[in-house]
């Protein structure tokens, strides 16, 4: 029996974040799940749903406000699911984050760690250089926005705070522009229509914009909307299309097709130049990747010599951003375009000592080591399921003097962490890095050190 029944009114003190920034109260040690509300607050409560062990509930009045809630920002976001932590000032999202990744690493993996202070933003809007948008056709127009919470439905909106101001633009032109030309729309429930997404990425002084068309089909119907959109704004400088005619829920489809200019924009990070192209992982807020990239190299210590392992590498921007220090880069990565923009970008930076592999990091290291791989370093940059087992196992087998974990999930970092702890590595204070503010993601970067 729980203590709380469906539909219940109670009242009850916050008494924690979840991991996904939820605030926690407890009835009689049950805890109940409850967004939009902070720490220390008193709130009147309905319970929505009932599990076993947990339940969760809508803040129905505010009985004592924190002093660090603030109202949000953006006028979306209680519609919208883009954003999880408005009502939290910044100083709160740190110590949400904070506290996120400290519970991870010490009450979930008993690792007894250090969790350092985050490094935050100075201005923590307007810094996604990567702008996926779903496109639906609503009540007679085009919409253009991010989807509501847990949905496929969209929120039409005029204005991202959390992405850059060129995108704003630019989402709200071609969005004119698609009413004006009667663009067909993909209608997900049918399979149906042509455009499916807009994607829009720029590089970090706004120099270079990509705007990539994700069609259901190869039909180009983009000619007149491209002129009118190169002649407003010229820094767009690659238009492509993309075809994903699959029924999923992956925006990018197979094969991309360049419309106009290059199939790539450049950016530059810590004095390296990097090409990327529409399908290739880029971090997406510039100014903080910068700052995990210096914490990362930082945290290496190279003295010149070094044989590094960059895995999972992208476009193999950490691994050249540390090139200089280095007498080899190793780079590993499983999509075939990332893999050719990371040897174009070591050509394009001068870099002669980087070789790349195509293949799951899984499988490269195996064949790696018996080739009899010795790397000093390794950098590990994994999607947010964390490392492979048997990636971790060549990682132990080939025993690096160390290993630095750059991380976008807490919970599988310190499961990584345990087992590395376990197989003999020393492991530093954690640092959180906040390259998604306003939201509920969370980097960190550690240090691991063979003992
Ligand atoms: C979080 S991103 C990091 C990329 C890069 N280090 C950076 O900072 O831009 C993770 C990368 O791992 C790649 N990836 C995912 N699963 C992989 C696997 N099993 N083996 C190798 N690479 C993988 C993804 O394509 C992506 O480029």
């Amino acid at each position: 029996m729980t203590p709380v029944k469906k539909n219940d009114y109670l009242t009850a003190t916050v008494e924690d974040y979840t991991h996904e920034g939820q605030g926690v109260v407890k009835v009689d040690g049950y805890p109940i799940f409850i967004p939009n509300v902070l720490k220390g607050e008193e709130i009147e409560f309905k319970v929505l749903k009932v599990n076993q062990k947990f339940g969760f509930g809508k803040s129905e009045k505010l009985l004592t406000p924190a002093a660090n809630r603030i109202t949000p920002p953006c006028p979306y976001y209680y519609e919208c699911g883009g954003c999880q932590i408005q009502p939290l000032n910044y100083k709160e999202q740190q110590a949400f984050k904070k506290g996120t990744v400290d519970k991870s690493i010490n009450r979930m993996g008993r690792l007894d760690r250090e969790t350092m202070d985050v490094m935050a933003m100075e201005n923590p809007f307007n810094y996604r250089n990567k702008s996926q948008i779903p496109v639906q056709f609503k009540d007679g127009r085009i919409e253009m926005g991010f989807y509501r919470p847990r949905s496929h439905n969209i929120v039409d909106i005029d204005n991202c705070i959390i992405q850059k101001d060129i995108h704003n633009k630019l989402m709200l032109f071609i969005k004119e522009q698609f009413n004006r030309e009667h663009v067909s729309v993909y209608d997900e429930a049918l399979h149906k229509g042509l455009v499916r997404h807009v994607v829009i990425r720029s590089n970090h002084d706004d120099s270079e914009v990509q705007v990539a068309f994700v069609t259901n089909g190869k039909k180009n119907i983009f000619s007149n909307i491209i002129n009118e959109m190169i002649e407003a704004f010229p820094m767009v400088t690659s238009v492509v299309q993309n075809i994903n005619d699959q029924k999923t829920n992956v925006i990018f489809g197979e094969r991309t097709i360049t419309l106009r200019g290059k199939d790539y924009i450049t950016d530059t990070l810590l004095g390296k130049d990097f090409r990327i192209r529409a399908k290739s992982f880029y971090q997406v807020n510039h100014a903080q990747t910068e700052k995990l990239y210096q914490k990362a190299i930082e945290l290496a210590d190279l003295k010149g010599d070094e044989t590094i392992i960059d895995t999972y590498c992208g476009i193999g921007t950490i691994g050249l951003c540390a090139s200089d220090k280095a007498r080899k880069i190793i780079g590993i990565e499983v999509v075939q375009s990332a893999v050719e923009d990371a040897k174009e970008n070591a050509k394009l930076n001068g870099v002669d000592n980087a070789e790349y592999h195509l293949g799951k990091s899984e499988q490269v290291m195996k064949k790696l080591v018996s080739e009899g791989i010795n790397p000093d370093v390794v950098f590990v940059d994994p999607p947010r399921k964390g490392c492979h087992p048997e990636f971790l196992e060549s990682l132990v087998e080939v025993q690096p003097e160390k290993i630095i974990y750059v991380s976008c999930n807490p919970s599988t970092l310190q499961r990584d962490l345990k087992y590395l702890n376990a197989e003999g590595y020393d492991i530093s204070p954690v640092t959180p890095v906040d390259m998604f503010p306003q939201t509920n993601h969370i980097e960190s970067v550690v240090m691991l050190e063979k003992q």
